[in-house]
Parts: C-alpha cells; sequence; structure tokens
C-alpha cells in the first residue's frame, strides 16, 4: 500500500531535480538517438541499447556481462502491493505474495525500465520482491530469461548448472539476499497499523515506523537495517556496478529506504519523512564512483521525473507537461 507522508520541505527538495536525463544515459552507452522536443522521446531501440554491451567471462556469476561504458545503471524498485499491504498489517519478515493489484504493479514498473539494460538482479529472499523482479523483467524488451541462482550448497549450485554458454548469454542471473529483506517488524508482525495507532498513539507508531534509530518492540530500527542492507551494497552490489554491471534491485520498503538514504547521503531527520510507493522504480546511474539519481522513468520511451512516490511522479509529470506547452 501506498502512502505520501513526505514534508513540504522534502517534497519541495525533491521535486526541484532536474528530469531524468535519458538522453545523457544513453549517450554514454554510444546510443544514437533522436529526440522529439515535445516529451523527449527516445528513438533509441532497446536493442541499440543492449548491443552497446559485450559479454565477457564471469568471475562468480555464471552470466556476468560486461560494458564498454565507465557508467552502469541501478535499478531500485520497491515490491507491488502484498496482501498484507491491502490488509494493512504490519508485515516485515513474513513472507506473504502480491495482490493482483501487486502483480499489475509490478508489471507496470517493467514496462518503464523495459529499455533499461540489466545484466544482474538482486532480490531479498522474500517472495513479494523475486514475484516484483520476475513479473517487471516480463516486460524487458532484451527478453532474456531471469533465472535465481542457487548457491546454498554443493548440490543445489551442481543441479542447476547451466550447460550452454548461449543460453547463459540470454539469461539474467538473479541473486537473493535476505540481507535485503524487510526490516524485522517484531511483535508489530501480524498487527493491524490502524489499530495498533489507536491502542498507542499515532505518534508512537509514527516513530517505529520512520525514524531511524527506535526500533519498534523486539524489531529492527531502520539504523539496524541499514546495517546490514547498506553493508551487503557496499560490498556485493557496488562492486558490480564499478564492473559496469547494470543492476536492478527488488526489496522493501525500509530496506530500499536505508540504501537510498546511503545513496542520496540523507541525514536520519531527511529518512523519517520518506516513504516508497510501491511499484515506483527509480533509477540511479553510478559513474566515477559516484551515485546520481535519474529519476522514475516514466515510461520506455519517455524521459522521467525523480519521484519517491506515484503521487509525486504525477505531479512532476503535470509540471513537465505544464512547462512544455
Ligand atoms: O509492514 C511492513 O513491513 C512495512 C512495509 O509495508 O510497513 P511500514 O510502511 O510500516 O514500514
Amino acid at each position: 500500500m501506498a502512502t505520501t507522508t513526505m514534508s513540504h520541505q522534502a517534497i519541495g527538495s525533491i521535486v526541484s531535480h532536474r528530469p531524468f536525463k535519458a538522453s545523457l544515459f544513453l549517450e554514454s552507452l554510444n546510443v544514437p538517438m533522436k529526440f522529439s522536443p515535445k516529451r523527449f522521446k527516445i528513438e533509441a531501440t532497446a536493442s541499440q541499447v543492449i548491443d552497446n554491451t559485450v559479454l565477457s567471462p564471469s568471475k562468480n556469476k555464471p552470466f556476468e556481462s560486461k560494458k564498454r561504458s565507465n557508467e552502469a545503471a541501478l535499478i531500485l524498485i520497491r515490491h507491488g502491493e502484498s496482501l498484507w499491504n491491502e490488509k494493512n498489517l504490519f508485515t516485515g519478515c513474513v513472507d506473504v505474495p502480491l495482490t493482483q493489484k501487486g502483480v499489475g504493479e509490478a508489471i507496470e514498473a517493467g514496462k518503464k525500465i523495459s529499455n533499461i539494460p540489466v545484466d544482474l538482479i538482486f532480490t531479498s529472499s522474500l517472495i513479494r520482491a523475486q514475484m516484483t523482479a520476475m513479473l517487471a523483467m516480463t516486460q524487458h524488451r532484451r527478453k532474456k530469461v531471469p533465472i535465481i541462482l542457487h548457491n546454498e550448497s554443493v548440490k543445489a549450485k551442481t543441479w542447476s548448472h547451466v550447460f550452454s554458454e548461449e543460453t547463459r548469454k540470454q539469461s539474467i542471473p538473479v541473486i537473493v539476499a535476505w540481507q535485503l529483506n524487510e526490516r524485522m517488524y517484531g511483535e508489530l508482525q501480524g498487527l493491524n497499523k490502524k489499530e495498533t495507532a489507536e491502542r498507542y498513539g499515532t505518534e508512537q507508531v509514527h516513530e517505529w515506523r520512520r525514524s531511524y534509530e527506535i526500533p519498534p518492540p523486539k524489531g529492527e530500527s531502520l539504523e539496524m537495517c541499514a546495517e546490514r542492507a547498506v553493508a551487503y551494497f557496499e560490498d556485493n552490489i557496488k562492486p558490480e556496478l564499478a564492473s559496469g554491471n547494470n543492476v536492478m534491485i527488488a526489496a522493501h520498503g525500509n530496506s530500499l529506504r536505508s540504501i537510498i538514504m546511503y545513496l542520496d547521503d540523507l541525514t536520519s531527520q531527511e529518512v523519517t519523512s520518506l516513504d516508497l510507493s510501491t511499484g515506483i522504480p527509480l533509477l540511479y546511474i553510478f559513474k566515477d564512483g559516484k551515485f546520481m539519481k535519474r529519476g522514475s522513468p516514466v515510461g520506455p520511451t519517455e524521459a522521467g521525473v525523480y519521484a519517491y512516490t506515484k503521487r509525486l511522479a504525477q505531479y512532476r509529470e503535470k509540471l513537465d507537461e505544464a512547462s512544455l506547452n
């Protein structure tokens, strides 16, 4: 379920970011393109984007690819609506699937990123994030097959080995990491959010849900969640970006809040008003050791907006349209 609780100040700072400059990203991949001045239509095809990537032998991942470019794309997606989002229950590490609406959100998110090359996918170990990643990839122009790597035992690894190099090239490895799981919500898991606010007070519950340091009873604070999620990002995901691999991460409201806090250098105060919508992909470009936020692509052939939530995305889109008329 999506909520928008950004403070006015935070909204101001986000909507003031310049629209997604897909042109810069594509230029950097040497993609020839034409812009229609109105909606910055990108006429480069997905295959042109993809063809600018060269596959190379992998390090430890079976289907790893390497690009000529010194830039890499990072896509973050919070999973689509889950059955407990729909019921307004605290979910945390309880493994709940998507609703039909959530399935639709994941597909829509996939359409928005269908032109952006993806070499590697990281998801949490929870089904709602994995469903989102897989459904999003059904929309990808390149039609590569996402394959979950099973490295949990020697047998699991050997039994899932792919013997054709050609088939491997047409695949995208999906790495499952529990460190990207939703924060553990402790004794709130399974409780109704509205009833909990009535019982403990709105302020207390907001503190449990959005503060940085304060953990919910017997659960993880955002700070504790960040310790594992950001450490995993730094140790496992950043090096892939640094070697030119385009990465998609499908994860959760709070594990992604902690990663965005790290990427956008937000303070513990600023992160309190950061709330992510389900199914809004966010694009970053990693270049020269730095992360540049590029926005939430509006559609595969259109420039995007920088917005964490659906409402902000629509608002920004209207502003862009008005300024072009
Ligand atoms: O219940 C949860 O696990 C999370 C995400 O849905 O909720 P909240 O918005 O309170 O962080």
